[in-house]
């Protein structure tokens, strides 16, 4: 269990040469980490984020080892729009991934979209949503998803956790909203980062030379902060970024070998 004695693992970073070596690699340790989950307690819990991510986890599809009815998905964050809207995180998600693959319906948890106009309402019925799954479960004070994948904006965010945003503090809620994203739509709720740092295994999947020297500030001077940097698993949970060669073209901090 966690003690305040243990320090957080080192960030393991993976670099592939090119996408495709990074989506096979990523689908690899997708279905590593849930067959893991499974074997211990029969169900993968997991988050995702936007952005470019599901289109990097299309490695899963055709996996015939994916356990696709034992799966539980959350989102990291999403955008307050309709589910059918071009911005809408579960949108995509289902378009790239879940259509095509046979996870329950119910098994995926998408924002209650009757709550659109009241958005503390909105990330209330989140948390209640998390709830159901995690706190009868055990007594942790945050829910422990056995997978939190990640993306990272080229200002460093995370999430829908901004520079400079109030939200970067927020140590209570699992589940925050915020009406000024920088990045468009403004309107948004996130997963928090008690509930972020508290997976047992955490991946930002970041590739494409325009985040390179976000990744280098995130990795190499982790002191200054950027949300990115922001996280830190909690023992004995474990941080791992998915990149390829165009992002961490100017990153001294070490790579390591991928493997299983
Ligand atoms: O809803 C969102 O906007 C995402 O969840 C967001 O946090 C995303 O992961 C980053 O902005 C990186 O986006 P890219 O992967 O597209 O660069």
């Amino acid at each position: 269990m966690a003690t305040a004695h243990h320090p957080p693992s080192a960030p393991i970073l993976v670099s592939f040469t090119n996408t495709d070596a990074l989506v096979e690699s990523l689908a690899a340790f997708v279905a590593k980490a849930q067959r893991e989950s499974i074997d211990k307690k029969g169900k993968f819990t997991v988050a995702l984020s936007g952005g470019s991510l599901p289109k990097l986890l299309r490695g899963l599809i055709d996996d015939p080892s994916i356990k696709w009815n034992k799966w539980h998905v959350y989102y990291v964050d999403e955008r307050v729009v309709p589910l059918d809207h071009a911005d809408s995180n579960h949108r995509a998600c289902v378009e790239i991934l879940f259509s095509k693959v046979p996870i329950p319906q119910e098994q995926i948890h998408p924002i209650d979209t009757t709550l659109l106009d009241d958005l503390e309402e909105l990330s209330d019925s989140y948390e209640k949503e998390l709830i159901k799954e995690f706190a009868q479960k055990d007594s942790a004070r945050f829910p422990i998803f056995d997978l939190i994948l990640l993306g990272m904006g080229p200002d460093g965010h995370t999430a829908s956790l901004f520079p400079g945003h109030d939200l970067l503090s927020e140590e209570d809620r699992w589940v925050a909203y915020l009406e000024d994203s920088p990045k468009p739509p403004p309107k948004r709720i996130t997963l928090t980062f008690p509930v972020i740092n508290h997976a047992s295994r955490i991946v930002f999947v970041a590739a494409g030379g325009e985040k390179a020297d976000t990744l280098k500030a995130v990795l190499d001077d982790p002191e200054a902060g950027l949300p990115a940097a922001r996280v830190k698993p909690v023992f004995p949970g474990q941080l791992y970024w998915f990149t390829d060669d165009a992002a961490t073209v100017k990153v001294s901090y070490p790579r390591t070998e991928f493997r299983l």
